[in-house]
């Protein structure tokens, strides 16, 4: 990109930004984000004062202008028609107002949209690049559901709101425009207007903060509403298996979509009795100038027709300004939930205390140092949020350079929790956790999560092999080759199509994955607990010791009775404490 891209794109954000805190600013509540009225207007005329939104307003100003000079050109040429007498000029200008309405409002839009998306990108890919700093507790907190919705969801409703938006807005300019033309036809007819619009704001502002809640509510069912039909996909062989299993998540899907339909129904409701009403008023407003103003006098038949035309030409705002409020309620509500989400992010970034050295290495330690000869815990503790706290405690561990320990214990006991802890994947809560005698940060740097490659239970493949350079991509083959599971993928190691392989099948070209990158310490979760009898030998008899002898560390969670001689060291956990076990 060049730098002019740049300008320009820095540019379209900075508006796009002011634009977006604008729709905020007007926001009743929700979310901590309550304003005066005094202030929104303070803040607006700070923001118009700036070039680019002022550039804006100018330009909706124009074709908000051209669209009341067509209607006062329509009125004007009918008067003179009905007199007998047709100007070409008149035609002409006609044409010229439409020509420049229709472009000024296409820019103004086009432009406004463009810049409102633009520094929405920009605050997703910070968004993104914040969450993926995260640790894992965060991410285990913020729970997969909100962070699709703070990173994706949210973004999709508002990006639907802005183009009706901004016609809502120039739509209120031509509004005012046209109002002020009717004023000038007949006092009579404008006071009638402003009751219309006054009825229609004080409907909107009644209705608003009853649609906030509601679209709360509905935005809490649909959230349920997902996670129900995700369980379709994710459950399908056990629903396959059981009618009454499928009759029960089905009730529960029935359940919550009438919750969903229903709130978003008394939203439509509103919506509609807004809609209705300020037609219903509108038209009030029609019939009042015809058949009121005869009564009151001071109009002649002509200066009616086009009082009553100036009218009819209102209705169109009106209603476009009425139905804007509904996709501006649904814009602050995404627009508050996605900076609530931003916030929670923020705060738990905030709360690391060695965040700022956390990402200078990210950026400096390329390739990290990965030196190891030791990893020592001592009175070590971690504590599980949530109601069935559990904690690890009292560990006193060592990890020394070119030896295999085994991890074992029952389920529960807290294996997987060290070892997330070992990588430095959770914050110790107490105790001491050291590399090389040199105490390490209770939020361990990304250098020394970079010493550690693993296979954990809950493995994840990325359909990509991200992040390994052309040494690591021919390590990964050949360790492929080795675990015989090569030839189930395609030619092209960069597309890793593994969905249709078995678990076992996976768990190897995760650990192909995990070699390849050459860390000093391998760490596995009940690896071979997915594999066939004979790889399984082969695993803790050939491999293992090869990859000891190679100078690795290897720290395996296992239950495979059969091969525990076969470690140098095997410790046991029970209720989240260390039991030495059985030396070698
Ligand atoms: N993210 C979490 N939040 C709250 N509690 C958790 C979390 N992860 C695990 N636990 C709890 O911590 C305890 C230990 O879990 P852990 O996964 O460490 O056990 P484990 O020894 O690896 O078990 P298994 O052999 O079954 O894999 C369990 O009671 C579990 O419910």
């Amino acid at each position: 990109m060049s730098a002019m891209d740049d300008d320009a794109s820095l540019h379209s954000t900075r508006l796009g930004e002011r634009l977006l805190r604008l729709i905020m600013s007007h926001s009743r509540e929700g979310h901590g984000r309550e304003k005066s009225g005094s202030r929104v207007l303070a803040y607006l005329w700070r923001l118009s004062g700036r070039e680019t939104i002022g550039r804006l307003l100018f330009v909706a100003i124009l074709a908000a202008l051209c669209g009341t000079g067509v209607l006062f050109l329509l009125n004007a040429e009918a008067k003179e028609t009905g007199n007998g007498s047709y100007s070409t000029l008149s035609a002409i200008l006609f044409l010229a107002l439409l020509v420049v309405y229709r472009t000024s409002q296409n820019s103004m839009i086009r432009n406004a949209a463009s810049a409102i998306e633009t520094a929405l990108e920009r605050k997703r890919k910070k968004v993104v690049g914040d969450v993926l700093q995260l640790s894992l507790r965060d991410i285990e907190a913020i729970g997969g559901l909100s962070l699709r919705d703070g990173i994706s969801a949210h973004y999709g409703s508002l990006s639907q709101t802005v183009v009706p938006i901004i016609a809502g807005v120039e739509s209120l300019l031509l509004l005012v425009f046209m109002f002020g033309y009717v004023l000038s036809l007949s006092v009579f007819a404008g006071v009638l207007t402003l009751i219309v619009v006054g009825l229609s704001v004080v409907g909107y502002v009644n209705r608003s903060k009853l649609m906030e809640a509601e679209m709360i509510a509905a935005s809490a069912a649909d959230a349920r509403f997902r996670g129900l039909t995700d369980a379709i996909a994710g459950g399908v062989k056990e629903l396959q298996l059981s009618v009454r299993r499928r009759l029960g998540l089905e009730a529960a899907i029935r359940e919550t979509s009438v919750a969903l339909a229903n709130g978003r129904t008394s939203t439509a409701a509103h919506i509609a009795a807004l809609i209705s009403t300020a037609t219903t008023i509108s038209y009030m407003m029609a019939g009042a100038v015809v058949f009121l103003m005869p009564l009151v006098g001071g109009a002649g038949d002509s200066d009616i027709s086009r009082i009553v035309i100036g009218v009819i030409f209102l209705l169109g705002p009106i209603g476009s300004v009425v139905q804007t409020s509904q996709q501006f309620a649904t814009a602050q509500y995404a627009l508050g939930a996605i900076n609530a989400f931003e916030a929670d992010v923020a705060a738990r970034r905030a709360e690391r205390t060695n965040v700022s050295a956390d990402q200078s290495e990210l950026q400096a330690a390329d390739p990290p140092s990965r030196a190891f000869d030791t990893i020592s815990m001592t009175g070590l503790s971690y504590v599980h949020a949530g109601t069935q706290s559990f904690a690890i405690e009292d560990i006193d561990l060592t990890l020394s350079k070119g030896e295999i320990v085994f991890l074992t214990g029952g389920n529960g006991s807290g294996k997987t929790t060290l070892l997330r802890v070992l990588t430095g994947l959770y914050p110790r809560a107490n105790g001491v956790l050291s590399l090389n005698g040199e105490a390490v940060p209770t939020f361990p740097p990304q250098d020394y999560r970079e010493l550690f490659s693993a296979v954990f239970a809950d493995f994840y493949l990325f359909d990509r092999p991200f992040g390994l350079d052309d040494e690591e991509m021919s390590r990964f083959a050949e360790w492929l080759v080795k675990l015989g599971i090569r030839d189930k993928l395609g030619d092209d190691l960069e597309q890793l199509a593994t969905e249709q392989l078995s678990t076992g099948q996976r768990k190897r070209v995760a650990l192909a994955l995990a070699l390849a990158e050459a860390r000093p310490i391998l760490v596995l979760d009940e690896w071979a607990a997915d594999q066939d009898p004979e790889t399984r030998q082969r695993f803790y008899e050939e491999i293992l010791p090869a990859l000891r002898d190679e100078g690795l560390t290897i720290f395996a969670i296992t239950h495979d009775e059969q091969y525990f001689h076969r470690c140098d060291r095997r410790i046991h956990m029970v209720e989240g404490r260390l039991v030495q076990g059985d030396r070698k």
